[in-house]
């Protein structure tokens, strides 16, 4: 059994972890945290983990967030984050860091979409967490940064199409949906139930802090600058991520070739799934699970490719992946704990 902790686990994506951690069996979890629910028991506050969790929420600096814990999850907000890492570091313990404050590589390129960035020498050291692209740096590394859960939608169909060659690399185009989870818990006039129910709209169409996230990995597989225009929606669901990437194809290919990209990048890939021909990606699909379905298909009357992929962005998006980067981390099979999760066959 190996012992782990989450700071902020009142958020959606720490109560996601409490409901991971409980169904793994090799992960124990020791302490959680929370400020607003200091002191009570976590059963109270989510009834779903009663008999499950007995636990009561610890403040973020307490003991027992320490004590017999080898990793630590951080489920807060950015800036947050990297006021806790550096300490959790430096007590031995690994981290695996849910926010942004460790995915961006460049500190000025952080500092122009987050503002000041405290421990900034903590960056080199930090390794992107997306295991299907750096799992041998993942099982290394003492700090993991989490993707963010759009990202995640984006980089996994479109990375190896890149790498290959595949597609064009200046003409990328990305509309993604979210459950409003994906805002988090606190409450916000704008996410509470009379405003988003039966509403869909854009947002942050200026500019979206997870584009330079996706520009930073897709540049490195296409190995020169890529320039992606990247648009989120708010979808009135708790749950999901649908994303539709436009990409042109390089001269003489198609979307099945594209597919057989895919298939050789995947293969033993057990978080992600390529649909065959005609069949494409669901948010209901991967509701619960940590999995990520991509397809494609080619539009002939403008010879572009239209790629599709479905996660859950609490899962696959945050929780799920954070808790297969800690497998990867504490030297277990990367799946223990993950699979049979999705909530709707
Ligand atoms: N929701 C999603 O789909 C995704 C979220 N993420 C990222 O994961 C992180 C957590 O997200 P989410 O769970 O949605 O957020 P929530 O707003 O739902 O929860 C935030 C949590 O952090 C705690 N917290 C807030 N400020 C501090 C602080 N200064 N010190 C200690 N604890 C603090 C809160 O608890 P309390 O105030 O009680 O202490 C709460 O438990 C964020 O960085 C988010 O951007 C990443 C991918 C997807
Ligand atoms: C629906 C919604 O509001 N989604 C959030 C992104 C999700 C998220 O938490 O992103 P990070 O992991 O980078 O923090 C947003 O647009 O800001």
């Amino acid at each position: 059994m190996h012992g782990v902790a989450i700071v902020g686990g009142s958020g959606y994506t720490g109560v996601e972890l409490m409901r991971l951690i409980d169904a793994h069996p090799d992960l124990r979890l020791m302490a959680v945290s929370s400020r607003q629910y200091l002191g009570r028991p976590v059963a109270d506050v989510f009834g779903a983990l009663r008999g499950r969790v007995e636990l009561s929420f610890s403040a973020p600096d307490a003991p027992e967030l320490l004590d017999g814990v080898e990793l630590v999850f951080l489920a807060v907000p950015h800036k947050a984050a990297m006021a806790a890492a550096p300490g959790l570091l430096a007590a031995g313990r690994k981290v695996v860091d849910l926010s942004a404050d460790f995915r961006l590589r460049d500190a000025a390129v952080y500092e122009k979409w987050y503002g000041p960035h405290t421990c900034q020498d903590l960056l080199a050291k930090a390794v992107y967490g997306l295991p299907e692209f750096y799992r041998h740096q993942v099982r290394r590394a003492q700090l993991t940064a989490n993707p963010g859960c759009y990202v995640t939608s984006v980089l996994v169909p479109l990375v190896p199409l890149l790498r290959a060659g595949l597609v064009d690399s200046q003409s990328l185009i990305a509309d993604s949906a979210s459950g409003v989870s994906g805002a988090g818990r606190g409450a916000k006039m704008n996410l509470i139930h009379g405003e988003v129910h039966e509403d869909f709209k854009a947002y942050a169409v200026a500019g979206h802090r997870h584009t330079p996230e996706m520009e930073q990995e897709l540049s490195l597989a296409a190995g020169r600058e890529v320039r992606l225009t990247f648009t989120p929606h708010l979808l009135p669901m708790d749950r999901g991520i649908l994303s539709t990437i436009y990409a042109r194809p390089v001269a003489g290919a198609g979307e099945e070739d594209a597919r057989r990209c895919w298939q050789e990048a995947f293969a033993d890939e057990p978080f992600v799934r390529v649909l065959p021909a005609g069949v494409l990606p669901q948010t209901k699909h991967v509701r619960g699970g940590n999995m990520v379905d991509i397809a494609v298909a080619s539009d002939p009357r403008s010879g572009l490719l239209k790629i599709f992929s479905a996660l859950d962005n609490l899962t696959k998006g945050a929780s799920g992946q954070a808790v297969q980067n800690a497998n990867l981390m504490l030297g277990l099979n990367e799946t223990t704990g993950l699979l049979g999760l999705a909530t709707t066959p």
